[in-house]
Order: C-alpha cells, then structure tokens, then sequence
C-alpha cells in the first residue's frame, strides 16, 4: 500500500490517492467522516477550524459500498478557498495585493529553506503546502487503513499524555474508546487532573501571544507476531513507524514502548520475560519494548508516542528578516492555532494506522480480502501452535 497527497492549505480541494487497498473490503464514509472531525477539535484550536466542515468525497475505487482494488481517490474541500481564490489563482493575476505575496519568512517553517531550494520570491508557494491543513488527507488515508485493520481485530487508539510541562499520570488507554474531544474531553487526555491544568496551561499560553506542543501516545492491539522485519534497515516497522510519525508537521521525536526511559535503566528493568500458556501462547510478563522486538511485532500491543513542538507562529513574534530589504522585521500575524497536539494524536493515529495495514499487506498476500483473510487465519493457527 502506498499513498499521495496533493493540495495547499489555502487552494480549492485537498485530494489522496492511495494504492494497494485489498479488493472486498466494506468500505464508510461516515467512518472516514468520523476521522475527520475529530481532528479538527480540541482545545487550542484557531479560527480556521471554525470555517472547515471537513468531509470527504470518494471519487474511484470504491463501488457498492466494497473496494475494488484499483487506486481509491479521496477528496476534501477547503471551505475557507472562496476568500483565496484571487490569492491561488491558477492562472497569472496582477502584481500588487492580489497575490498576498509572503516576503518575510517565519520563524520554525519551511519558508525560507523551501523558498532558497524551489527558487520561490514569495514564500507563499511555500507555506501553502507546508501547512498542516495536509494532515486532514492523512487522517482520511488513515482513516481506510483503519478499516483494513478492523478487518483482522486490530485496533488503533490514541491519546495525548503532555501539554507543555503537565505531564499526565500514566493511564492505560482502552483500546476501543475512540477519545473523542468533547466538553468534557477537551484535550483528549485520560488524567482528568491534568487535562484541567493542560487547559489552564493552553489559555495562559494563548494570552501570552505564546504557543505549546506535547506527547502523544499511540496503541494498537490484536497484532500478529512478525510484522516488519529484521533482515533489512528499510524492513524494519520501528524504523517505518518512526518516519510515519516523525513525517507529521512540527513531531520532533519518537519513542516506542519506554522508549528514551530505557537509556537510564539497568537491562534487567528494560526487557520483558518471555512466557508461555495454553490460553495465550506466547506473551512478555512486562511490555517495556512496546510490542516491538527485533524490528518486528512480538503480539503484545503496540505503543508509539511522538513529540510535537510548540507551534512556530506566536501572536507575540518572533524576529526574521525580510528577503526584499534584509531587514530585521517582528512577522505578522493573521491567525494561528495555539496548541495543536489534541489535533496531531488523531494524526499520528492515522500515521500509525497506516503503516501497520501496510505491513499486513506485506505479510500476507493482499490483492483482495478474501486472500488475506485466509492467509491470516492459516497464519494465526501456525503460530499458536509453534
Ligand atoms: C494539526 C496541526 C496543526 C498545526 N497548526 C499550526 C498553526 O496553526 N500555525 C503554525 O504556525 N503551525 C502549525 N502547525 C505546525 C506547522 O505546520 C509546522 O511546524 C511547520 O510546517 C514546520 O514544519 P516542522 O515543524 O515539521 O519543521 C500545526 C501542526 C499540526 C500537526
Ligand atoms: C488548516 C489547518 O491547520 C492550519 C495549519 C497551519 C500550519 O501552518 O501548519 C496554519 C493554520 O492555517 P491558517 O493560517 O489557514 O489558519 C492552521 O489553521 C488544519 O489543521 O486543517
């Protein structure tokens, strides 16, 4: 399975072409829709959100409600283009106001690298694909990755443990609560304690012109041993999920099981005994390594969790430099969130999500449903009995 997105944040549509979806797989909207909407909440959000109704059109591979096999293309509009349209116009529009042209790069993205490598005068053919209004499609593509993991009995959960410096207690997450951001779940945190402080914390940051990142945490259960592989650097799932996760705008690290913990541990309280019973085959007594051993699954569940810095762009600005004048500026503001982590855990949600159904797809011979289906039943048995 592989996919693309294409689309800018501020331009008619986002779209998604994901290829390598087995063929008979039942296939939702709502589910997708679902998705969607859950990323565009959470405490901390801007204004934009208020615009965007994030929902998508499927436009191939997908008939009666079953996947075909052929390339799905998934669509998402951008409310908020009908203020754009002059602004991202295809087609050449004046010099002057009508291109809103972006001179002064801004601190913590990707204008000036990206302007100096593409030979861009205005950074704007930058920042609009840069942004993460791209992460929708992510979440989408996760979205029907979720799907095919449903399938099998695997499930995929997240949940934000840090804003700022309120850690949260460590709380295992159910496995089949999707935490939806709701009044009494604003930032997707299972301490409630903390929750109130991290909201405390975000609206303290917010009339202080200042921006938060955080933790989020990634589970997925009911994964067959052997996902991934040992034998080859770009085989190996840890690897693959540290770039799925990394790859998210502003995810500065990645960390599995007890991940950067273990470098302060003596190896007795690091690895997990292998044990074995009748009812459960084989199983660690502990799951400090995450559920990754050997660069593939060893069964137990899967915890990832990715880093996300505070949002670059500050109410209160940083200093840069315009590129016409070379001279010092304070950057200018239009609107901007002020803590966007309860948002990124959907999407490394769906990053994660992702990357597993396709290194099911990988395992086991993935051209329609009904292949996979029996190769993972047959695979299951040899297992349980090895
Ligand atoms: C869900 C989400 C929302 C974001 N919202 C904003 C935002 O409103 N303003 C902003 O400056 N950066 C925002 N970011 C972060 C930037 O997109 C990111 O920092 C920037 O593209 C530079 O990439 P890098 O931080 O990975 O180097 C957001 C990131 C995510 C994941
Ligand atoms: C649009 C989304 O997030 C955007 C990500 C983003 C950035 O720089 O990454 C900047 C903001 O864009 P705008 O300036 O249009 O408000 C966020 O709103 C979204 O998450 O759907």
């Amino acid at each position: 399975m592989r996919y693309l997105t294409a689309g800018e944040s501020h331009g008619p549509q986002l779209t998604a072409i994901i290829e390598g979806v087995p063929s008979n797989l039942p296939f939702s909207v709502e589910k997708i829709n679902f998705q969607l909407e859950r990323r565009q909440k959470g405490h901390g959000r801007g204004r934009r959100m208020q615009i965007e109704k994030d929902q998508v059109k499927v436009l191939s591979g997908v008939r009666h409600g079953l996947t075909t096999g052929a390339p799905i293309t998934l669509v998402v509009e951008n409310k908020d283009w009908t203020h754009w349209q002059n602004i991202m116009s295809v087609e050449p529009v004046e010099e002057g106001e009508a291109r809103r042209r972006v001179s002064r790069p801004r601190p913590g993205h990707a204008d000036l690298n990206g302007a100096i490598k593409y030979h861009q005068r205005d950074m704007r053919n930058i920042l609009e694909r840069s942004s993460a209004r791209e992460t929708t499609m992510r979440v989408a593509v996760g979205a029907v990755a979720r799907q095919l993991l449903e399938a099998f009995g695997i499930q995929v959960a997240g949940q934000v443990t840090q804003i700022g410096e309120v850690v949260a207690e460590r709380i295992e997450l159910p496995i089949d609560e999707q935490i939806e951001v709701t009044e009494n779940s604003p930032v997707r945190c299972l301490d409630k304690d903390a929750e109130l402080k991290m909201m405390q914390l975000i609206d303290n940051a917010k009339e202080d012109g200042d921006s938060l990142g955080g933790i989020v945490e990634v589970r997925v259960e009911g994964l067959p041993i052997g996902l991934g592989s040992h034998v080859q650097w770009d085989r190996k799932l840890d690897g693959r999920l540290a770039q799925a996760v990394l790859s998210i705008q502003a995810f500065k690290g990645v960390e599995i099981g007890i991940g950067f913990e273990a470098a302060g541990k003596p190896g007795s309280q690091v690895h997990d005994e292998i044990v074995w019973s009748e009812e459960n085959g084989y199983t660690r007594s502990t799951n400090r390594a995450g559920g990754l051993e050997g660069s593939m699954t060893n069964g137990m569940p899967l915890i990832v969790r990715g880093v996300m810095k505070p949002i670059p762009t500050l109410y209160k600005p940083l200093m840069s430099v315009d590129i016409d004048t070379k001279e010092p500026f304070s950057a200018s503001i239009e609107r901007s969130d002020s803590c966007a982590v309860p948002a990124a855990s959907v999407v490394a949600e769906a990053a994660v999500a992702f990357e597993i159904a396709r290194a099911m797809c990988e395992k086991f011979p993935s051209d329609s449903l009904d292949d996979m289906l029996e190769n993972v039943v047959q695979y299951k048995a040899y297992t349980e009995q090895f």
